[in-house]
């Protein structure tokens, strides 16, 4: 009998990662969502055919395990009203939440709760994702391996020792794919100014983005291999990544890293008061 797993706030996230555990073989009738908004329990439920409710008490008696998908800032407030039947339950609690410490969670649950922090990406929706997981002190082999399933369908899992390492995941992988679709809206407009059409250069765009990133992934040489393999002594390339290079293109990918790592660790501050 598989685990029945709610998700407390049915977003864009929670969706990305419902679609998956559902294309990996868990049944729709093991997934439960707890969603204030009508509109997006109705389109769960129709595209999904799981249980979607306003109440948490509806359909989190049943569930062995609890997503938090919930955005950060009001993590406090869900997680505090839900800590009586949590500790009635005593599911294994697995946060998707950017910069909210286990130990807040904790302090909000008010019990020694099974408790695993992680951050995935939403490339989850189409099963690419990459997501890394951090196992709080009650949490047994068996419960990281159940975490370990839910986050499953949406791509690639991995383990982080240390929770603090999170907050450089969130900025690298969690917050990553909107730094590569802004290269490309970048390059779309660039392609426009040079006199392209709107859809070639779109095609264009999109269609270099995917090789160059199955390249990555497929051929086993590393980016600076590919790199060089495209730049010819003297040629185009060259010329292009020179301007980058000029512009402090590196600098400003790190300092864009370092901003988003930052911001995370704020919200832990922040969250740390509540
Ligand atoms: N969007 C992203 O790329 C990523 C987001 N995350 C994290 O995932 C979490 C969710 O983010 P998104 O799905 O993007 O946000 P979202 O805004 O799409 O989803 C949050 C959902 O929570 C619902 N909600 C509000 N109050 C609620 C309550 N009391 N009980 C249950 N549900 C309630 C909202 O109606 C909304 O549907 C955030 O904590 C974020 O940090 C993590 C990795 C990537
Ligand atoms: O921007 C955010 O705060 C969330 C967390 C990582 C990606 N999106």
């Amino acid at each position: 009998m598989p685990d029945t797993i709610a998700f407390i706030g049915g977003g864009n996230m929670a969706t990305s990662l419902i679609g998956g555990l559902l294309a990996n073989g868990h049944p729709s009738a093991g997934v439960a969502v707890i969603e204030p908004d009508a509109d997006k329990r109705a389109a769960l439920t129709e595209r999904f055919g799981v249980r979607a409710a306003a109440a948490p008490a509806e359909l989190l008696p049943q569930a062995t395990i609890w997503v938090l998908a919930v955005k950060p800032q009001i993590m406090a407030t869900v997680v505090g009203e839900l800590a009586s039947l949590a500790g009635q339950v005593r599911p294994l609690v697995i946060s998707i939440a950017a910069g909210v410490p286990l130990a807040a969670l904790a302090r909000w649950l008010d019990a020694d709760l099974p408790l695993v922090r992680s951050m995935p990406n939403t490339p989850a929706l189409i099963g690419a994702g990459i997501t890394a997981l951090f196992a709080g002190e009650h949490v047994s082999a068996d419960q990281c391996a159940a975490a370990e399933t839910v986050l499953a369908g949406a791509g690639e899992t991995l383990w982080v020792d240390r929770e603090d390492d999170l907050d450089a995941v969130t900025a690298t992988s969690g917050s990553g794919p909107a730094y590569f679709f802004a290269f490309m809206e970048a390059m779309q407009a660039a392609a426009e100014e040079l006199g392209l059409d709107r859809e070639i250069a779109t095609r264009l765009v999109r269609q270099t983005a995917l090789g160059a990133a199955r390249m990555a992934v497929e051929s086993g040489d590393s980016p600076t291999t590919l790199r060089t393999n495209v730049t010819s002594p003297g040629g185009t390339t060259e010329r292009a990544l020179t301007i980058l290079d000029e512009g402090g293109f590196d600098l400003l990918v790190a300092e864009a890293m370092r901003a988003a790592a930052g911001r995370s660790r704020e919200l832990a501050a922040q969250i740390a008061d509540q």
